[in-house]
């Protein structure tokens, strides 16, 4: 996820490219979905996507399971991502039909999505400039290579309106986007050519008043090893 101090060599990849062209066709004639129209990024957004009962089960199971998160990388230092996160498991009866229509709703095999996650941010937390990215200088990169490989799509979801503070920013490709409850925020971490696109680069701005409930879920462009 970091790469901080190394030039990142940037490595096309015809597949990774044709998940982004098919994925990005798909969104673009769901109803749900809008697009945000900039040139550097297939970003895509869906407001109530999720319905309020589920939201609130969600943000149950975040608040029992929470445990501080954590990072692939030890180079964003202290107070880099200070949330907390969990686990939330693809077998269970309440989180199955959500993870599925994640994947359904992007068209992407539900074996290439990693674990999806339950983050909170208390007020003061965050979750710094990153990329979702891998970066494949990184020591990490050849146990996620032989995991399921590179990092496509995200996809997010707002569980809650936040008071103030705790936007998702994307400071090279100037976009903000505020949490509002059952809002879904999906983007191609990849640019056309199937290589890795730093315009992605954002972060989960501190929370100032109230507490902030996400789900994440990234996509792999294999079988991620995890997936069973
Ligand atoms: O909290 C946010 O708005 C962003 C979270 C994020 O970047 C991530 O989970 O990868
Ligand atoms: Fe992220």
């Amino acid at each position: 996820m970091f790469g901080f101090g190394k030039k990142q060599p940037t490595y096309a990849s015809p597949a990774r490219g044709e998940i982004g062209a098919s994925v990005a066709a798909r969104l673009q004639a769901d109803p749900r979905m809008q697009q945000v129209e900039l040139a550097q990024a297939q970003i895509f957004y869906g407001v109530d996507y999720l319905p309020p009962d589920q939201c609130d089960l969600l943000i149950g199971m975040i608040d029992q399971y929470r445990r501080p998160s954590t990072l692939l990388s030890n180079k964003g230092g202290p107070g880099f991502r200070t949330s907390e996160s969990c686990d939330m498991d693809r077998h269970s009866p309440m989180v199955k039909p959500i993870d599925n229509g994640l994947a359904d709703l992007l068209g992407i095999d539900p074996a290439h999505g990693e674990t999806m996650q339950g983050q909170r941010y208390a007020p003061g937390q965050q979750f710094k400039a990153h990329h979702d990215y891998f970066h494949e200088a990184e020591d990490y990169w050849p146990a996620m290579k032989a995991g399921g490989g590179q990092r496509t799509w995200t996809a997010m979801i707002y569980l809650n309106d936040v008071p103030e503070g705790g936007a998702t920013w994307f400071p090279s490709a100037g976009i903000k986007v505020a949490p509002r409850r059952g809002m879904l925020l999906a983007w191609n971490n990849m640019k056309l050519d199937g290589s890795p696109n730093e315009w992605t680069i954002h972060e989960g701005m501190p929370v100032v008043e109230g507490v902030k409930y996400i789900v994440t879920k990234w996509f792999r462009v294999g079988r991620w090893s995890g997936a069973s």
